[in-house]
């Protein structure tokens, strides 16, 4: 039997602060995500971070929280459901790199459902250290532990895959032309990093880039590229999305939509971050009409998607049978 893993970043159980605390904690203290010494990171995290950060990420959580939990939470477990129906013959799992369901438990059921061959797939179109390196290091993790271990896969980086870029341009202009407003620019917003990062060698600036471009001549239309979600006092990749949505109108462009092609599933960084507060500093600083255009998710597109990629590498197991 064959599973399949989707993994993505993971969430707080509730958009309170002692669970947002529990989440960060363990998100903050990934040497892949913080690279700074233990000794030196710690002290500020404990001491400066987790006392404050919480209170105020958890009024962010609480403003997108659904029936459904955590949107992050909600889509991902409904990427796999979709995925499970769509391919019945391999067993399709999620798992999230950080709280639950965690990796290391879900590769244990799937092992004991008698999977000895398992696809690792992080929902990471862009590769990056602090998100697809990570996860596969947590899932490496609990294969060290294991006596008998399954055979491994992992998803490559889909950024320039044309089943990625031809979902993307269906969704944006399904969604184009559901708008009330002919937008003058269409800004791509990817998560942030820093900029440190690209100078080491990771790969995640010009993975952005590619997909930018790639996504750019499949519309036909130009586009405006940016970084979100800054963190901490390090210069982080520019241009950065709030900036860019408050200098805008000054520029005469009032009319704009916005999408995050870097996050597979809508979370707090796409619904509270852009389409709350990036609408909000468009329209304070003079811009007249705003659209945030939601993530692929579960949606056709995206699922056709995840089918494509997810097919192509089980192809690798099940043609050499
Ligand atoms: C999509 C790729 C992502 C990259 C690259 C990334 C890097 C990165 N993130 C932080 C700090 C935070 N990120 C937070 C939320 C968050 N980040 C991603 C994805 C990437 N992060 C997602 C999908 C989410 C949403 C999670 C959800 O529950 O909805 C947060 C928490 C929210 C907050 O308090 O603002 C932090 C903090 C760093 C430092 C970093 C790279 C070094
Ligand atoms: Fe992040
Ligand atoms: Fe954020």
């Amino acid at each position: 039997m064959i599973g399949v893993l989707l993994i993505n970043l993971g969430t707080p159980e509730a958009p309170e602060p002692a669970a947002v605390r529990t989440y960060l904690g363990e998100f903050l203290s990934d040497p892949r995500v913080i690279e700074i010494p233990k000794w030196a990171w710690q002290p500020i995290l404990r001491g400066v971070i987790l006392p404050t950060r919480p209170r105020k990420s958890a009024e962010a959580y609480r403003q997108v929280w659904s029936e459904e939990g955590s949107p992050l939470a909600a889509i991902t477990a409904r990427q796999a459901k979709a995925l499970q129906a769509a391919l019945p013959d391999v067993r399709v799992d999620h798992a999230m790199r950080y709280g639950r369901p965690a990796i290391a438990d879900r590769i244990e059921a799937l092992k004991r459902e008698g999977c000895e061959r398992i696809l690792l797939a992080p929902l990471y179109p862009q590769y990056c250290a602090a998100t697809t390196a990570t996860a596969n290091d947590k899932a490496f993790a609990k294969l060290a532990t294991m006596r008998w271990q399954p055979a491994i896969r992992t998803l490559p980086p889909y950024y320039d895959d044309p089943a990625y870029i031809g979902a993307l341009k269906e969704s944006v202009e399904a969604s184009l032309a559901r708008l009330g407003f002919e937008p003058q620019a269409l800004v791509v917003s990817f998560h942030g990093m820093p900029e440190r990062t690209r100078t080491l060698g990771d790969p995640y600036y010009d993975h952005c880039l590619a997909t930018a471009r790639l996504l750019s001549q499949a519309l036909g239309r130009e586009l405006v590229v940016t970084f979100q979600s800054r963190f901490g006092r390090a210069q982080w990749l520019e241009p950065a999305t709030d900036v860019t949505l408050a200098a805008l109108p000054a520029k005469g462009v009032k009319r704009v939509a916005i999408v995050a092609p870097g996050f597979s599933a809508d979370c707090v960084e796409t619904l509270e971050e852009l389409d709350i507060r990036g609408r909000e500093t468009f329209l304070e600083s003079g811009g007249t009409d705003f659209a945030y255009l939601p993530c692929l998710n579960d949606s056709e597109a995206g699922m056709a998607m995840l089918r494509t990629l997810i097919a192509r590498e089980l192809a690798g197991w099940t043609e050499a049978k």
